[in-house]
C-alpha cells in the first residue's frame, strides 16, 4: 500500500477513489475504519471513508485520526485528506481542525488545501473557488440543507477553522512549473505558513502541484488533487506501469434510486428521470415524522414495480426544505430523511435488489452505513467522480453508484445503468 487517504463523506471517497485508479492506482474504499483484516495483496491506495463531514470538529478529528493510524499501520507513505470540491464545512467547520490535527500527528510543517476539481467545474482563482462560472458563495451552494457556503475566500474559510497561519500560492506561480511551486513551499515556511490555499484552474495545474508534493506526508483537498500523485509513486518506481482497473461483473437483481441530495444537480436528474417515465416517490420529512409515508409503504411500492426502476426522493428545493427545518430542525429534517432511506435500502436488498444508486453524499453515507459492506471495489466511471462500485466480503454483493449532490449529467439516472453487465 502507498497511498492512504481519509475522505469525510462516502460520495467524496468514491470520487476520490475513482481518480486514483483511473490513474492506475489498484484502489479500493473501505466503510469507515476497518475493524477486521482487510486483503491488501496488489493494492496500491485505500480510501478510508467516513462520515465526518457535519460532525462537531472534536468527533471528527477523533474519526480522522483513528482513520490515520489505521492507514499508517497499514503502509502509507502518503495521506490525503479528502474534502468536498465546494469545501462544505458547517459554521464550526471541522476541515480546519482536522488538517491541524493530521499535521501535528504526523508532526509535519506544511500541507496544502486544493479543493480545484477542473472536470467539474471547481476551480481556485486566487484563493477564491468557483463553481464553473460562479464565484461559491453565489452558486446554489449558498442553499445547502446542511452545509451552506456563503464565503468563496478559501484563505479566510480555513483562517476561521484553523488555528494554524494561513498562507497562499497564486496561479501565476503554479503556471511556472513543480520546481517553483517547491520554492514558493520555502518561502512560505520562512514566513510561518502552515497551510497553503494553492491556485488550481485546470488538470495541468493540479499535475503541477502532485509533482510539487510528492514529499508531503499530508495533502488535503478534493478528488482533483490525487490526479498528479500515481505519477510520483511510478517515477520513485513503486507503482508498476500497467495497473489497469480491474474487470467489474455486476450481480444480478433488482435496481433502485434513493435520493436525498437537494442538490440542484439531483433534482434536474430526478426531473429529468420523471419525465422519461421513470416511477417515482417522493417523500418528505414532515410525512414521514407523522407516520404518514412508512419504510414498509416506500419499499413495498418500489418492489411492486418489476421491470421499471423506482425512484425514491425526498429532494426539494430550498424553499421547501426551509420549511421542513423550521418544522423539525435542520439536523433532525436531515437524520430523518437519512434514516428513512437507509431503512428502506435494508428492505430493498432483503427482496432481491442488488443495482442502487445513492444520491447525496450524506444520504450514501447513512445507506451505506445501513447495509455495511466491509469495503467497496471500483468499477467503471458513470461521470467524472461517480464510479460504479461492487461491495466486498459479502456473501451477496451489490452493485452501488454513490452520486455526489451535484456530479452527473442530466440523464445520470438513465444511463448509469447501461455500464452494468
Ligand atoms: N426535503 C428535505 N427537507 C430537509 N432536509 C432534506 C430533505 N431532503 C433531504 N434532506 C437532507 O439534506 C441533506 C442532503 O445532504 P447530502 O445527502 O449530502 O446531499 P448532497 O450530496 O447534495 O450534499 C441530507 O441530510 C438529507 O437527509
Ligand atoms: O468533492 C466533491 O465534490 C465530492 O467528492 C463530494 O465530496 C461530494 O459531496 P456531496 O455533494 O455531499 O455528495
Amino acid at each position: 500500500m502507498l497511498l492512504g487517504a481519509i475522505a469525510d463523506d462516502l460520495t467524496g471517497a468514491s470520487d476520490l477513489a475513482l481518480m486514483l485508479s483511473r490513474e492506475g492506482m489498484r484502489t479500493i474504499q473501505t466503510i469507515g475504519v476497518p475493524s477486521g483484516n482487510v486483503d491488501l495483496t496488489h493494492i496500491d491506495a485505500v480510501v478510508v471513508a467516513l462520515k465526518s463531514r457535519t460532525n462537531p470538529a472534536t468527533e471528527a478529528v477523533a474519526m480522522s485520526l483513528e482513520a490515520l493510524a489505521w492507514l499508517r499501520a497499514a503502509g502509507a507513505r502518503q495521506i490525503i485528506f479528502k474534502y468536498c470540491s465546494t469545501f462544505d464545512s458547517t459554521a464550526k467547520g471541522n476541515i480546519g481542525p482536522v488538517t491541524d490535527a493530521l499535521l501535528a500527528a504526523l508532526d509535519v510543517d506544511l500541507t496544502i488545501v486544493c479543493p480545484a476539481f477542473p472536470a467539474n467545474g471547481r476551480t481556485v482563482y486566487k484563493g477564491h473557488l468557483f463553481l464553473a462560472e460562479k464565484l461559491l458563495s453565489e452558486s446554489p451552494m449558498r442553499n445547502h440543507p446542511l452545509t451552506p457556503m456563503t464565503d468563496s475566500s478559501l484563505v479566510r474559510l480555513m483562517a476561521a477553522q484553523s488555528s494554524l497561519k494561513v498562507g497562499l500560492v497564486g496561479q501565476e506561480i503554479v503556471a511556472r512549473g513543480a520546481e517553483a511551486l517547491r520554492e514558493a513551499f520555502r518561502a512560505a515556511r520562512a514566513l510561518g505558513d502552515r497551510v497553503l490555499v494553492v491556485d488550481a484552474i485546470s488538470d495541468q495545474d493540479l499535475r503541477t502541484i502532485g509533482e510539487a508534493v510528492a514529499d508531503f506526508p499530508l495533502i488535503t483537498g478534493g478528488s482533483g488533487i490525487a490526479i498528479g500523485l500515481p505519477e510520483n509513486f511510478r517515477r520513485a518506481g513503486l507503482l508498476s506501469g500497467n495497473s489497469e482497473p480491474g474487470s467489474f461483473t455486476a450481480p444480478r437483481g433488482g435496481a433502485a434510486i434513493l435520493a436525498g441530495s437537494c442538490s440542484e444537480a439531483t433534482r434536474g436528474q430526478i426531473q429529468a428521470a420523471i419525465a422519461a417515465g421513470m416511477p417515482s416517490m417522493r417523500i418528505d420529512p414532515i410525512d414521514i415524522a407523522q407516520g404518514r409515508v412508512t419504510v414498509g409503504g416506500a419499499a413495498d411500492w418500489a418492489l411492486e414495480q418489476g421491470e421499471n426502476t423506482p425512484l425514491i426522493y425526498s429532494s426539494a428545493d430550498p424553499t421547501e426544505v426551509r420549511a421542513a427545518q423550521d418544522a423539525l430542525g435542520r439536523q433532525k429534517a436531515g437524520e430523518i430523511i437519512e434514516h428513512f432511506l437507509a431503512e428502506t435500502a435494508i428492505m430493498l436488498r432483503a427482496n432481491g435488489v442488488r443495482r442502487i444508486i445513492v444520491a447525496g453524499g450524506e444520504t450514501s453515507g447513512a445507506v451505506v452505513g445501513a447495509l455495511a459492506p466491509a469495503a467497496l471495489y471500483i468499477g467503471p466511471e458513470i461521470d467524472p467522480g461517480v464510479p460504479w462500485t461492487l461491495t466486498m466480503g459479502e456473501a451477496e454483493p451489490m452493485a452501488l453508484a454513490l452520486k455526489s449532490g451535484n456530479f452527473g449529467t442530466a440523464d445520470f439516472f438513465l444511463k448509469a445503468w447501461e455500464l452494468l453487465q
